[in-house]
């Protein structure tokens, strides 16, 4: 049975040592949580980076190649409008042998651009003078509503105009490219007009590798769909309904632009980049699945949690079994240094602490320093056979207790006490001269007789008193006390000797 007292202590120290392994624990715990979520943060922006840079890069390659595929026919066409004469767009021939002989000049040119659809010759009015389709000459009837004508006209000098994309009677999908014929002094005579079909964007994006469930798609102006890798033939012409691309369509000054979105198309979520291509009406839109990008990071994210988990459950695990291990220990340690019943030291943990007292009296003696010897109070119960016979062994319990209590608090924290065996209990009381020692002897006398553990009885002791010989053993000086003790017994009890 542990006191009141000693179980307080016990759990103060286990109470204050569970909190700091907690706190450590807990703090532990905190900063791999924390470190893990900054990491996978980074790790997260970073993917995503990577993946938006690779679709830039992507967008501009295929820009570039977009442009230099134009520069063919920009080449054809302005060799044409160089080569033709103008004046045959401001006065057509009538000789219908000469026209021919024009129109099979610029059948040989077509020839030479393997994408044109037709090549034909307009004057500034848009009215058709030569073509290698065969139409009616002076066809105009819709030309001027056509985008080309309109598109040609409009600052007519800048060099090669491409419209947007329409479809062409067999179906295909293509545009008009346009350069101007000027005369002598720079003035407009007329335009040679190609028609280009864009099928070749299509053959050359089939040819370009791609991760699956990525995307490379062309645009016009129109925002309509030209050429797309995966190929989806019914979305091919198809104007797409999508905020930034309209946006970037409408506004010349932007150039590039990437985001996150699902596609309309077919509903994956992509890192997209729009880019548009140099002064052609074209944009090029590169698709980066998102989930793919971040599939390494998800592995990462996975390994961490694992990681974390295991370490946080193991620091959790091992505080738990530390504080279990602790706990054992104080308690190994109170059962080896305590008496159970009235907490006080037993006779090992006395000997140790009284041998350590009396070995530093002997250094500072050594040294001839001005100090008191120890003195060893050795106090027994009186007639404690008869209590226990009286009142049970539950009152004499209580009585071993109560006078325990009684020397701990007059003992304080610089006195050592003990309780020796059965009702006998040693007090060693460091730097103190004899009489103090008589008057606290005295004092613990009068404190014991005045429990009311038994009742109806008064509780006295015996107390032998003797003070240390510098260099005696422990032994010697306890024979001392018990003669003293002894003493006091045969002297009627209830008494204090001096030997
Ligand atoms: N209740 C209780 N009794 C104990 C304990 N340890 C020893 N005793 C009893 O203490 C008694 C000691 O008796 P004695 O040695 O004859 O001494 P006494 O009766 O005190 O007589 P004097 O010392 O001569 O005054 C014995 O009856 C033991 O059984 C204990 O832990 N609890």
């Amino acid at each position: 049975m542990k006191t009141a007292q000693q179980s307080a202590s016990f759990k103060k120290a286990l109470r204050q040592r569970t909190a700091l392994v907690w706190m450590l624990c807990f703090g532990f715990i905190t900063i791999i949580l924390f470190t893990s979520t900054t990491q996978l943060a980074i790790s997260y922006r970073t993917a995503l980076a990577t993946a938006t840079e690779r679709a830039t890069s992507k967008s501009f390659l295929i820009a570039e190649w977009v442009e230099k595929s134009f520069e063919l026919t920009r080449f054809v066409l302005q060799e044409t409008a160089r080569g033709f004469d103008a004046q045959e767009l401001i006065y057509p021939t009538t000789n219908p042998e000469q026209h021919a002989q024009q129109t099979a000049w610029i059948i040989e040119r077509v020839q030479r651009a393997p994408n044109f659809v037709f090549l034909g010759m307009l004057d500034r009015d848009c009215v058709v003078t030569h073509t290698t389709i065969g139409i009616n000459l002076g066809f105009d009837a819709l030309a001027h509503q056509r985008e080309y004508c309109t598109l040609a006209q409009k600052e007519p000098l800048t060099g090669l105009k491409v419209s947007n994309m329409f479809t062409s009677v067999d179906h295909t999908q293509n545009v008009t490219v346009s350069y101007p014929l000027t005369d002598a002094t720079g003035a407009l005579d007329g335009f040679a007009l190609a028609g280009l079909d864009l099928s070749f964007f299509q053959q050359w994006l089939d040819l370009i590798e791609l991760e699956p469930h990525n995307v490379i798609t062309l645009y016009d102006l129109n925002s309509r769909l030209l050429a797309r890798k995966p190929f989806i033939a019914q979305n091919i012409g198809m104007q797409i309904e999508e905020e930034h691309l309209n946006r970037m369509a409408k506004n010349p000054s932007e150039e590039h632009y990437s985001h996150r979105l699902i596609s309309p198309v077919d509903g994956i979520e992509r890192i997209w980049s729009l880019r548009r291509i140099g002064d052609l009406p074209f944009i090029v839109v590169v698709g980066e699945q998102t989930s793919a990008a971040i599939a390494t990071w998800r592995q990462m994210l996975f390994l961490y949690l694992i990681a974390a988990t295991s370490l946080c459950l193991s620091l959790i695990f091992g505080a738990r079994e530390y504080i279990r291990n602790f706990q054992q220990a104080m308690e190994m340690h109170l059962l080896a240094t305590t008496d159970p019943l009235t907490s006080l030291s037993n006779r090992r943990c006395f000997s140790d602490s009284a041998n350590r007292m009396l070995s530093h009296y002997n250094t500072l003696a050594h040294h001839k320093t001005q100090n008191q010897p120890p003195v060893l109070i050795m106090l027994d119960i009186d007639h404690f056979k008869q209590i226990n016979d009286c009142y049970g062994h539950d009152i004499g319990d209580q009585v071993l207790i109560d006078i325990s209590r009684v020397i701990k608090s007059k003992c304080g924290k610089h006195h050592l006490s003990a309780r020796w065996g059965g009702e006998e209990f040693v007090l060693l009381l460091p730097n103190t001269d004899l009489n103090t020692a008589i008057e606290f002897a005295n004092q613990l006398s009068q404190q014991i007789s005045k429990l009311k553990s038994a009742p109806e009885r008064t509780i006295t002791a015996s107390l032998g008193i003797t003070t240390y010989r510098a260099k005696e053993s422990l032994e010697s000086l306890m024979k001392r006390a018990d003669v003293a003790l002894y003493n006091a017994k045969e002297r009627g009890r209830n008494r204090i000797e001096v030997a």
